[in-house]
């Protein structure tokens, strides 16, 4: 392959993901290459009326970019990297991870300023599972109903009056320039973000060799090994990518990495949180994964098991 031959990145086509993709189309231009972008439909898109992990997870958004990949239409596939499953297909690998925008989760709405100004028994909504067992834990009181589509649908919704606030990622807000509409940023500590939160990854196929120089230069190496801990969390858990767990590493001063964890029961959302941290000098991709495993022991140690097996 040359530098002149042009690459193509697929990606679904909500206001987002194309965001997305073009943020990365314009990195990739900035170094000289030709780029264009193949707009897809996934599943996860067209199915608006159900919880997504129960009809077959966050793999949904990612198979079908991967198919793209797979028959050659495109060559890069970007994703929210929270989006994307703890193992990717064999021939398939994460070439770069971006630095990561604001990991936060952000309060929207239309009425009130905060979650404590919510009236008792107010109706939020959301369907990651992860923050329905985090506000269940924070306001029991309150009352949380799903809430499906792109950004775009799910704020008509909470402004047709469906709901009273829904709860989002600050960073995709940001992204489409509609942070203004945030109320309320919740602190990584009060309500831990999810695996990867924030940070975009760039998948290929494995034996794609001619980006890779690239996405190695376009990778930030402390957002790497922070999301590499993170998810290293789920997958010693068992990688079921719908389980209510939230996992956040955060730098602290001369190359430590501290990590905290959050489980919730999937089917009884209002029993305690499971938490657990942990913190250690991180310098590689190994050590990261261990740092990642170390909370995953420290949960288990609390009774993980018991929250796990119940799915
Ligand atoms: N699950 C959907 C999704 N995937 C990535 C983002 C936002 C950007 C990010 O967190 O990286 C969102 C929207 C949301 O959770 O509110």
């Amino acid at each position: 392959m040359t530098q002149t031959e042009a690459f193509v990145i697929a990606t679904r086509e909500s206001r987002l993901a194309l965001w997305q993709a073009e943020h990365v189309q314009a990195l990739l231009q900035s170094r000289g290459l030709q780029v264009s972008l193949l707009g897809m439909t996934t599943r996860g898109d067209q199915i608006l009326d159900r919880t997504l992990s129960k009809v077959g997870g966050k793999g949904l958004f990612v198979k079908e970019l991967e198919n793209a990949l797979e028959d050659g239409r495109a060559q890069l596939a970007v994703h929210s990297l929270k989006d994307v499953p703890m193992e990717l297909p064999e021939g398939f690998v994460l070439a770069a991870v971006l630095e990561r925008e604001d990991p936060r989760d952000a309060l929207v709405s239309p009425r009130y300023a905060s979650l404590a100004e919510l009236p008792q028994g107010a109706c939020v909504g959301t369907s990651s599972l992860r923050r329905v067992t985090q506000i269940r834990n924070l306001r029991p009181d309150l009352r949380v109903e799903p809430v499906r589509g792109n950004l775009d649908t799910r704020l008509r919704k909470l402004d047709e009056g469906q709901y009273d606030a829904i709860l989002l990622a600050a960073a995709g807000l940001k992204r489409l320039g509609m942070d203004h509409r945030i109320r309320q940023w919740f602190s990584v500590d009060e309500m831990i973000p999810c695996a990867g939160q924030g940070a975009l990854g760039i998948e290929i196929r494995a034996t794609h060799q001619a980006l890779r120089p690239h996405l190695q230069a376009m990778t930030d190496a402390p957002t790497h090994l922070a999301v590499v801990a993170e998810r290293a969390v789920s997958r010693a858990l068992g990688g079921s990518c719908s389980m209510p767990l939230a996992a956040h590493a955060v730098w602290q001063e001369a190359g430590v990495l501290k990590l905290t964890t959050a489980l919730g029961h999937p089917v009884e959302t209002d029993r305690p949180l499971l938490r657990a941290a942990a913190a250690s000098t991180v310098t590689d991709l190994a050590s990261a994964e261990a740092l990642g495993q170390q909370a995953a022991q420290a949960l288990r140690d609390r009774g993980a098991a018991g929250y796990l097996g119940d799915v």
